[in-house]
């Protein structure tokens, strides 16, 4: 919290040119009104703070922004440990994280908790921004400190595409522009590192999965043979022709129509939404997934090692509770088989013989669901190793889960 979030999403904005005219006038305005008159680019962002303080729940906020070289999106993970649940929402597509240090204040408690569950989270790259260096009287003595003991941090949780940026979101200093102030450090700014990061390898664009949202089936004599199956592609590449298995039936059929956008298409690829149809007529229903044959299958099972991340502040995940578990389109009550560790966010060893989960925890849980389910392992397909446990009678997110 105040580590400098919105000042630094800001400072991007404004140095990329993606803020609007009018939207600069009225944050010179708000800034005048303050007592030192300097532009606030923190305000750029508190649309969010003001809800926040009326205890409005607010969900992962998505800032848009691009550079010659790239488009990107902000998620705004707002820091306070309440909050952890927005960014497991958030964060469990995103390529790279960016997780901020004061540099007053050194790695916290709360770097080791955003750094875990970037770790959990498979988020390929992270970018450690050592910010208010203004305030360290820019020293790189200071810098190296926290360099050092956020990289011990980064060995127990196997990041591995990391890098350490000292700057100053305040000043601009290493943001979008090197810093004058900094002259020993030789890297790179925060806005190259990200407009460099290689996101194309960290996508699973070989094993096809889709996971059936709706079956279309018109009801008028013109297209009573159609039945399509719309849906998202959660990853890899389908192609007319391409032969499919779909889940938990393991029928087979092959591709005879890909339709996008309410075109004909050859090929449809990872987050695309696309209706499908097969060549034959199989019995296929929301929640199914449709995978392609000739790649890796996923894993039909209804036993699941997980990591959760548990996130409800009133109750406490036991062996034996019960919920709905959301994978892709599919749900389907599960029970605790078992609580076989808790990771302590401090040292990030593994605690064992545990009662009980709250907020916040960090577990590794054996689920038991009433009907199999077709998963891949997380990390080998964040799309379809992913899933959420809900709440039965509150229908509320209570956790977030990574299949092992
Ligand atoms: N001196 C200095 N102050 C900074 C810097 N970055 C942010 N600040 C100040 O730190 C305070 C908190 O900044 P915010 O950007 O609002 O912090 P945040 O992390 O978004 O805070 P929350 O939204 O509450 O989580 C503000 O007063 C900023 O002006 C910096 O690089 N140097």
């Amino acid at each position: 919290m105040d580590d400098g979030k919105s000042t630094l999403i800001g400072r991007l904005l404004f140095d990329t040119k993606n803020i609007l005219a009018d939207q600069m006038e009225a944050i010179e305005k708000a800034s005048k009104s303050r007592n030192d008159g300097e532009i606030d680019l923190a305000l750029l962002t508190d649309g969010l703070r003001s809800e926040r303080e009326q205890g409005i729940t607010i969900d992962v906020a998505y800032k848009y922004f691009q550079t010659p070289k790239r488009k990107f999106i902000s998620i705004d993970a707002p820091g306070h440990i309440q909050y952890t649940r927005n960014m497991v929402t958030g964060a469990s597509n995103a390529d790279l994280a960016i997780i901020l240090v004061d540099a007053r204040q050194g790695v916290a408690e709360q770097t080791r908790r955003h750094s875990l569950i970037a770790s959990m989270l498979g988020i390929p790259h992270v970018v450690v921004a050592v910010n208010k260096m203004d305030l360290v009287d820019y020293s790189e003595d200071r810098f190296l400190e926290i360099a050092q003991s956020y990289q011990e941090l980064a060995k127990k949780l196997q990041i591995k595409d990391l890098t350490i940026v000292p700057v100053s979101a305040l000043n601009g200093d290493n943001v979008a522009e090197a810093s004058p102030n900094m002259t020993w450090y030789t890297g790179e700014t925060m806005l190259s590192v990200l407009e460099k990061v290689n996101v194309l390898s960290d996508q699973n664009l070989t094993d096809g999965r889709f996971s059936v949202q709706y079956v279309v089936r018109p009801q008028t004599d013109e297209y009573h043979d159609y039945r399509g199956y719309a849906g998202r592609i959660q990853s890899g590449t389908f192609r007319k022709g391409d032969r499919i298995t779909v889940y938990p039936s393991e029928l087979t059929s092959s591709i005879e129509k890909i339709e996008l956008g309410g075109k004909e298409v050859e090929e449809a690829f990872a987050s695309q939404s696309v209706t499908v149809l097969l060549s034959s007529d199989i019995d296929i229903s929301r929640g199914d997934l449709i995978v392609t044959s000739d790649n890796a299958q996923p894993i039909l099972s209804q036993d699941l090692e997980t990591l959760i991340c548990w996130m409800d502040d009133r109750k406490e995940l036991k062996v034996g509770s019960k919920f709905n578990l959301q994978h892709g389109t599919s749900r389907t009550r599960c029970s605790v088989r078992s609580i076989e560790y808790r990771v302590d966010i401090n040292t990030y060893e593994k605690i064992e013989e545990v009662e009980g989960l709250k907020l916040n925890d960090v577990a590794r849980v054996v689920l038991r669901t009433a009907s199999p389910i077709a998963y891949d392992p997380y990390l080998k397909n964040r799309a379809n190793g992913a899933a959420i446990l809900i709440d039965e009678t509150s229908n509320v997110t209570v956790g977030a889960c990574m299949v092992e």
